[in-house]
């Protein structure tokens, strides 16, 4: 069996790798960086290091190909394929989609099985946004049976990689904890048979779940941390007003889910606390940069801070007052190494804050954005 994996960085060989070596398949590296697929070809392994565990896990069986100067093999591979996934970043699922158009138009035409492309991204329907792009590259006379016949499950994948500062680039330090959730109304022929992946006929409770605690709480943590100059987000959980703010912020989402998905409050509540304990391991250093990155789409109308915030002043009538200081202090979010924080502060000092953050978020409710307005005044 083969699976042709997109993004070879931290959860591609951390979680995604880990778990379709698991189930038996030949998984096959596509990247742009020449050290990870250099390595893997090189080496034809690489390890997996379990935070605060002892015993590392081996995993082999793996190639690598650059898409960027090898796309007639990718290509190949995807006829060849028999699942295909993505961890890539959202914002690199458009740049993948050609590459997958132009293998699924050759496979539609030489091999008629149907596969099944997950996308294992932190979005709101991540497989559905790369269907659409890849049928828009694909050519107008094959795009119905390259639709009827490639399945695009939506999916939710929980594990925290950090960045990695190992020796050899392909080791991988990982939280022991996962989480993968396949949705299997958009499956197209046979499940793919990986034991690490839990199915849910509907996919939404699982993903908005993940999003809005483990990433909402996250954020917090970051932008939080990095206003009060921590550095990593054990750090910034260490002082206990980050801690305190991000438990208030993480109730704010709790209550949104609950209303919305009928989750038991006892049971949210333990969800919240592992949660809480994981940001909290002393066996992993998770740079507050590495999860305050790219500001503005974590700024986005679907993404971990606005889409709850309105949910919560839509269904309670209340002001998400946590959510908003969270909001506020992703604006004040400055690192001139991140291309999107660099862009939104040019944004803000070019329009002010109000303005910039209703581009970028597609607020309308002018409740909510002098809210957020009067955080960051505050914050300032
Ligand atoms: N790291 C985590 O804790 C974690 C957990 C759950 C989900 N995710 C999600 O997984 C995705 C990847 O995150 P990550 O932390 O592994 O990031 P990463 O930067 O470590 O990995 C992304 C990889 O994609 C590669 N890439 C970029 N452009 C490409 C292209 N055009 N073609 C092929 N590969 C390309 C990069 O070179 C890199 O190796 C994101 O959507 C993220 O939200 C991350
Ligand atoms: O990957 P992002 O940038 O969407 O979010 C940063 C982190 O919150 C994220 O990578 C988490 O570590 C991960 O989602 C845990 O499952």
């Amino acid at each position: 069996m083969i699976a042709v994996h997109f993004g070879a960085g931290n959860i591609g060989r951390g979680f995604i790798g880990s778990l379709l070596y698991d189930a038996g398949y030949e998984t096959v590296f596509v990247d742009v960086n020449e050290t990870l697929i250099n390595g893997i070809n090189e080496q034809g392994a690489y390890t997996i290091e379990l935070a605060g565990q002892k015993e590392e896990k081996v995993v082999t069986n793996i190639a690598g190909l650059n898409s960027r100067t090898q796309p007639e093999a990718v290509k190949e591979a995807i006829q060849k394929a028999d699942v295909i996934t993505t961890a890539v970043g959202p914002q690199i699922l458009p740049i993948i989609a050609k590459t997958v158009a132009e293998g699924l138009e050759k496979r539609v035409q030489t091999n008629a099985s149907p596969i099944n492309i997950i996308a294992c991204e932190n979005m709101i329907g991540g497989s559905e946004a790369l269907r659409e792009s890849v049928l828009e590259n694909v050519e107008e006379s094959l795009r119905a049976e390259v639709d009827q016949t490639f399945g695009f499950p939506n999916a939710a994948v929980d594990r925290i990689v950090p960045e990695q500062h190992n020796e050899n680039p392909l080791t991988v330090k990982v939280e022991p904890y996962y989480e993968w959730v396949v949705e299997t109304s958009r499956i197209k022929g046979d499940r793919p048979d990986v034991a690490g992946i839990k199915y849910v006929e509907e996919l939404t409770p699982y993903i908005e779940r993940k999003l809005f605690t483990v990433n909402t709480g996250h954020a917090a943590a970051a932008y939080l941390g990095s206003y009060y100059d921590h550095k990593t987000i054990k750090q910034a959980m260490d002082n206990p007003e980050v801690k305190e703010k991000v438990r208030s912020t993480l109730q704010e989402t709790g209550e949104v889910l609950i209303e919305k998905y009928n989750f038991g409050r006892e049971e949210h509540q333990a969800y919240i606390n592992t949660i809480i304990e994981r940001y909290l391991n002393p066996d992993l250093s998770d740079d507050v940069t590495r999860v305050a990155r790219a500001p503005k789409r974590k700024l986005g109308p679907n993404d971990r801070l606005v889409r709850p915030a309105l949910a919560y002043s839509h269904l309670f009538r209340e002001e998400p007052k946590h959510l908003a200081e969270v909001i506020a202090a992703a604006l004040l979010y400055k690192n001139e190494n991140d291309p999107e924080a660099v862009a939104l502060q040019t944004s803000i000092q070019e329009q002010g804050v109000r303005k910039a953050f209703q581009e970028i978020s597609e607020v309308e409710d002018e409740a909510f954005l002098h809210l957020v307005e009067t955080c960051y005044g505050k914050m300032t």
